[in-house]
């Protein structure tokens, strides 16, 4: 048995590139056991993974957690977003998941903006303008290229919902989630039956969407299951939503997040309805909203051009007048699916590590630049700006995001933020607890206060400038695709 005070309780963060499993103290939040196992994605054209590969890594984070796992009392799953899970009448996948990141649907995007009132009325309907990110116009996508998939699919899923499923047997998403869809209005609170019936999905092959604070479901009786049984199951949520909630997060404090995708975002009390596209209008997991931005090339596009140029990712150099965009895999915001990487200013005297510089700086602009628009207009500009993810532990993405927002930055020392509010969220289960007051409880926010420089306005003006410049090669593909 463990010396934990409390139950113990299980967050899972199944996002792009692993799935990590913590097992905390529900009473202190203390973290009693981890794991982590990778998954593969695709490259090339699309971007993909084969579902069965999250509840393999699922289980194997569990093996190393050990025995804790078995005792928990309560579990919650928090995931990457968006992604096209679509199963048979056994529960299999059709086909491998298309992933958030995956920008073949930029066509069908344009096409269902255009087909269904334009962006305000998306914008007024969803609280966001959809673009290939979307799980509906993947979908879309699907039914034009690969037919007989839609034709075999009796489930559509998204990433959590699909690891839930495996352990309840039931199909359910949340409110959170299901706001990144594309097909759940946020004005009504539920499925929009229009839009559904535009592209062809049948309302009853999606999952029950489950109210903040109810039980999901509770793990089946199956000896092949990583939990014991009776175990209770908690909604679960995208991945932004569980890391808002991980951080007790209140509104006025904006959060920006470094990991396979960027993202930056702040709790509201109004719901977002951006006719730009720029912010999505997401639900967040409680009962509030989750105004949020996101980039396609953040922490992966800067390990990619630091091993182009043979370099470790920290050896940075300050300087020069290099400008790179690193939009490897097209880009979301600003919305240019077809892009691929611009490198402008190059000089004899340009050295590897102010390229390099230079793509940080890339990464972080769009961010930034979006940062006032998912703040509520009477946030406090001096609050600290949470940075979070993979990238949130790299002094060289410490510094750049520092010098390029001005703001204080505070760098939580607690690492899965994501995996912590999925745990919050089961916890809040047990005790009838806000999930965000538990994570306040257990001061998962806690970490040093990096303070506030003058904001390098020169730089971001520049970046702003080639990005202008550059749309005509930006908006269209180059010639081998
Ligand atoms: N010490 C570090 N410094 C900078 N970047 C890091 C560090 N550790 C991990 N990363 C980056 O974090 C990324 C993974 O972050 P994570 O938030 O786990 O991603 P995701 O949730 O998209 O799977 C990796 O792409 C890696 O580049
Ligand atoms: O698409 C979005 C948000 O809209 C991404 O933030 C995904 O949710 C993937 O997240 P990571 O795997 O990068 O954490």
């Amino acid at each position: 048995m463990s010396a934990a005070e409390g139950p113990l309780v299980v967050g899972v963060d199944t996002s792009t590139q692993s799935t990590k499993a913590l097992v905390v103290d529900a009473a202190t939040g203390q973290v009693v056991a981890s794991g982590q196992a990778p998954h593969t994605v695709t490259s090339g054209a699309g971007r993909e993974s084969d579902p069965r590969q999250w509840w393999d890594a699922l289980c194997e984070a569990l093996r190393q957690c050990g025995d804790a796992a078995h005792e928990a009392a309560a579990v919650s799953i928090g995931g990457q977003q968006h992604g096209l899970v679509t199963l048979d009448e056994r529960g299999e996948p059709v086909r491998p998941a298309l992933l958030w990141n995956d920008v073949r649907s930029a066509q069908q995007a344009v096409r269902l903006v255009e087909e269904l009132g334009g962006p305000k009325a998306w914008a007024e309907r969803t609280g966001s303008v959809p673009g290939a990110s979307f799980t509906v116009t993947k979908w879309a996508w699907l039914a034009e290229h690969e037919p007989e998939a839609v034709r075999a699919t009796r489930a559509v899923r998204l990433p959590h919902d699909y690891l839930t499923e495996r352990l309840t047997g039931q199909g359910t998403t949340d409110r959170g989630d299901a706001s990144g869809t594309g097909w759940w209005a946020s004005g009504t609170e539920a499925y929009d039956e229009e839009t559904l019936a535009h592209v062809g999905l049948d309302p009853a092959l999606l999952p029950r969407v489950v109210r903040p604070g109810e039980v999901a479901g509770t793990v089946r009786d199956s000896h092949d299951l990583p939990f014991s049984k009776g175990t209770l199951v908690a909604p679960g949520t995208g991945d932004n939503a569980a890391a808002a909630l991980g951080l007790g997060l209140r509104p006025g404090t904006p959060v920006l997040s470094l990991g396979t995708s960027g993202t930056v975002y702040a709790v509201s009390r109004r719901r977002p309805t951006d006719p730009t596209g720029t912010v999505a209008g997401f639900a967040d997991a409680r009962g509030d909203w989750l105004p949020l931005a996101c980039t396609l090339n953040c922490t992966l596009a800067v390990d990619r051009v630091a091993a182009l140029l043979g370099l470790d990712r920290e050896a940075v150099e300050p300087g020069g007048s290099v400008t790179l965009l690193p939009y490897l895999d097209g880009e979301r915001t600003p919305n240019l699916p077809h892009a691929s990487g611009v490198l402008h200013g190059l000089r004899h005297d340009t050295t590897a590590g102010q390229l390099l510089q230079a793509a940080y700086d890339g990464a972080v602009h769009a961010l930034l630049g979006a940062l006032d628009l998912v703040l509520d207009e009477d946030a406090d500009r001096d609050t600290p700006l949470l940075l979070i993810g993979g990238g949130a532990r790299g002094t060289a993405w410490q510094q750049t995001v520092r010098r390029l927002s001005g703001r204080p930055v505070q760098v939580p020392e607690a690492r899965e933020l994501v995996a912590l509010g999925a745990a919050a969220q089961a916890a809040g289960l047990l005790t009838g607890e806000d999930p965000a007051a538990v994570a306040r409880r257990w001061n998962t926010a806690a970490g040093p206060v990096l303070e506030a420089v003058e904001r390098d306005r020169a730089t971001l003006d520049r970046i702003t400038g080639v990005l202008s410049d550059a749309a005509p090669l930006l908006e269209r593909g180059t010639d081998t695709e």
